[in-house]
C-alpha cells in the first residue's frame, strides 16, 4: 500500500488539515471524516488548559494525530518552549516548528527554525519545520534531525497556490525526507498539482476552513490529493514544445 511515513508513523492519508480558521469548531469532526485526514495542526496558544473557555481539543477525535505548532514564536527559544509545553500537555511528540517575525507576509525565519530543530530533535520530538523553500536550509534541517520538511507554497492564508513551485521541485529531487507543502494552497487543483510534482503530502487550512462548506471542501481536497498522487505514481508524460500528432499522419489522404 502507498502510505506516507513520517519517522516511524504510517499514514494512509496525504492530506493534513488545520484548525486555525474554523468559524465553528463543531465542523472540524465532520470535515476530518469527509476528508479522511488523519493529522491536524493546532496552535498551542489556542488550547485552553484552564477549562474556562471552549477547548478546541474537545472537537478533535482522539484517533486524529495532533500536530501542535509553535505559532506565535518569534525565535528558536520561544519555539522550543512552546514545543515542550505541548508535549507536557499531552499533545504527543509531533511538533511543527513555525517561527515568524514578519507580520506582513508571515515569512518563516529559516535560521531560527534550524536552531530549534536541532534542540527538539535531540529531545525526541518528531520535528516538522515550516520553511521558505531553500535547498541549503532543507539540507541543514535534515542534518539537524527533522522528520519532514514543510515548504510554503505561498504566504499563509493567501490562497495563491504554488508560487514557489520550482524551489519545491528542487527539494523533492534532493531531500530524502517527506516534503509537505504547507501554506498558500487555495484550491483542490493546487493540491493536486503539488502531489503530481511528487511531494509527499499537503497541509491545507484556510481553503477548507473558510469555504462556505468546509465539510464538502474537505472531500474535494481528499479527492484532489488522491488524484495527484495517482498521477505522480503513474508517471506523467513529458511536455513538448512542438505538436505531436495523436494518430499517424499517413493513410488514405496521402497514399
Ligand atoms: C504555517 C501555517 O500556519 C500553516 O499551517 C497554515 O495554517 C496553513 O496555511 P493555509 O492556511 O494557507 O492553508
Amino acid at each position: 500500500m502507498d502510505c506516507l511515513k513520517i519517522k516511524d508513523k504510517i499514514f494512509t492519508s496525504r492530506l493534513i488539515t488545520g484548525t486555525g480558521k474554523f468559524s465553528n469548531y463543531s465542523l472540524i469532526k465532520p470535515m476530518l471524516e469527509n476528508s479522511e485526514s488523519e493529522m491536524i495542526t493546532l496552535a498551542l496558544r489556542r488550547v485552553d488548559f484552564t477549562g474556562n473557555t471552549e477547548n478546541i481539543l474537545d472537537y478533535i477525535p482522539k484517533t486524529t494525530i495532533l500536530l501542535p505548532n509553535t505559532s506565535g514564536a518569534r525565535n528558536a527559544q520561544e519555539a522550543i518552549k512552546i514545543a515542550r509545553i505541548a508535549r507536557a500537555a499531552g499533545c504527543g511528540d509531533f511538533i511543527k516548528i513555525e517561527i515568524i517575525n514578519d507580520m506582513k507576509y508571515l515569512m518563516p525565519d529559516n535560521e531560527e527554525t534550524i536552531k530549534a530543530t536541532e534542540v527538539l530533535a535531540k529531545e525526541g520530538f518528531i520535528v516538522m519545520p515550516y520553511i521558505n523553500p531553500d535547498l541549503i536550509v532543507a539540507k541543514k534541517l535534515q542534518l539537524a534531525g527533522a522528520s519532514a520538511i514543510m515548504p510554503l507554497g505561498a504566504p499563509i492564508g493567501s490562497n495563491r497556490g504554488l508560487l514557489t513551485k520550482h524551489m519545491i521541485e528542487i527539494l523533492v529531487e534532493n531531500i530524502d525526507l517527506p516534503i509537505i507543502v504547507d501554506a498558500g494552497i487555495g484550491k483542490p487543483s493546487h493540491a493536486c498539482e503539488a502531489m503530481e510534482m511528487g511531494v509527499s503530502a499537503v497541509l491545507v487550512d484556510t481553503a477548507i476552513a473558510t469555504s462556505e462548506d468546509p465539510v464538502a471542501m474537505g472531500k474535494a481536497f481528499k479527492e484532489a490529493v488522491c488524484a495527484g498522487r495517482r498521477a505522480y505514481l503513474a508517471k506523467l508524460p513529458k511536455e513538448n514544445k512542438k505538436a505531436q500528432a495523436s494518430s499517424p499522419l499517413t493513410g488514405f489522404l496521402r497514399d
